[in-house]
């Protein structure tokens, strides 16, 4: 099912939650919605949902005007950061509690709780309580009892918020393996970029109550409309007035060493640098630098590779070269 959302404006007093919201989500698709705090996602997801009504405009599922619609008529998964399950039911029945009341016959829900649990990898806990589940756990459970009734569309707010990193990270790697297999139209709202790129067939970026663009997620990273979106996409620094990327800048001890490939020809030019400190991360090298001509300073990563080659030390003056981020069309 496809999901418009046409002209949405949501104020709470004079403050516009949502200013003139408009975004098609393809049929199919896993969308994020990407945005810092306040910026108006979990609003945009709540009024897909019709947990909230809208001042003005319309929501419109496979072309159909649901704006009027209760969230039971709109027939969607709902998936919150703190999911409220019954902590009186294991899991199996916490899944199965949506047949239930929709009185499905009992050999139904046995095969569909049977292959959710399959799914979602919690055959062998069906038996255990809520309290028994670790957090990443639980929020399995929940994406199974939304997934159980066949819903048109499955929200997602923040479902991985309240879990550590590396949890977040296998579970949202699962989620995408999830749908790939179901294919239910998935909204996805989130803060954390790197979730919104590794997960996502589009993502939305969101300020202050606006879309400022939409897109595929190696379209927003390589061409962002704007700075806003090219800084929420990844860091980003300002070099001779140019934007750039850490992992665009080549580094070198003379300026013959750092001329880019002759294909990337929108570059900062040669510009000379002092090393201000030097952070190994593992796979990678953070260099933080300073900008000898105009005091700017510049972050670039390097691989742990090239660093072992190159052995920066703090305090050095090297030479610097960057791939410009394309121009910002709406700035
Ligand atoms: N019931 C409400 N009453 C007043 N203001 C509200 C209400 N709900 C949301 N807001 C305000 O609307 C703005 C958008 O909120 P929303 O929850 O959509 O943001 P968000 O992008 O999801 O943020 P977060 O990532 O922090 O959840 C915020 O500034 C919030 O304070």
């Amino acid at each position: 099912m496809s999901i418009s959302v046409i002209g949405a404006n949501k104020r709470y007093g004079d403050f516009a939650a949502l200013d003139d919201v408009s975004i098609d989500i393809p049929e199919g698709s896993l969308t994020s919605l990407l945005g810092p705090s306040g910026s108006g996602k979990s609003t945009l997801l709540r009024a897909i949902a019709g947990l909230d009504r809208l001042d003005s405009g319309t929501v419109r599922i496979n072309g159909v005007d649901v704006s009027g619609a209760s969230p039971q008529q709109r027939d969607i998964g709902f998936v919150f950061q703190h999911y409220a399950a019954f902590k009186h039911l294991t899991v199996r029945d916490n899944i199965a509690f949506g047949l239930k009341i929709r009185k499905r016959p009992k050999h139904e829900i046995k095969a569909k709780v049977d292959e959710l649990l399959d799914i979602v990898g919690l055959t062998v806990f069906q038996k255990r309580y809520p309290a028994q589940l670790s957090g990443g756990q639980r929020q399995r459970m929940a994406l199974a009892r939304a997934l159980a009734v066949d819903p048109q569309v499955l929200l997602l707010d923040e479902p991985f918020g309240a879990l550590d990193a590396k949890v977040r990270e296998d579970l949202r790697k699962w989620l995408r393996q999830l749908h790939d297999e179901v294919h239910v139209t998935t909204v996805l709202v989130t803060h954390d970029q790197q979730e919104a790129l590794d997960v996502s067939d589009r993502i939305a970026v969101l300020n202050k109550g606006r879309i400022e663009q939409v897109g595929k997620p190696d379209d927003l990273y390589d061409r962002p409309d704007n700075v806003f979106v090219a800084s929420f996409l990844g860091s980003i620094s300002r070099l001779n007035g140019e934007l750039v990327r850490p992992h665009d800048i080549r580094l070198g001890r003379s300026a013959e060493m750092v001329y880019p490939p002759a294909e990337t020809a929108l570059d900062t030019g040669v510009i000379k640098a002092r090393v201000k400190r030097v952070v190994n991360l593992g796979f990678e090298t953070r260099v933080e630098l300073v900008s000898a001509a105009s005091g700017e300073e510049f972050v670039a990563q390097i691989t742990r590779g090239d660093q072992n080659a190159l052995r920066l030390v703090a305090g050095e003056d090297i030479f610097a070269r960057a791939t410009k981020v394309p121009q910002l069309s709406a700035d």
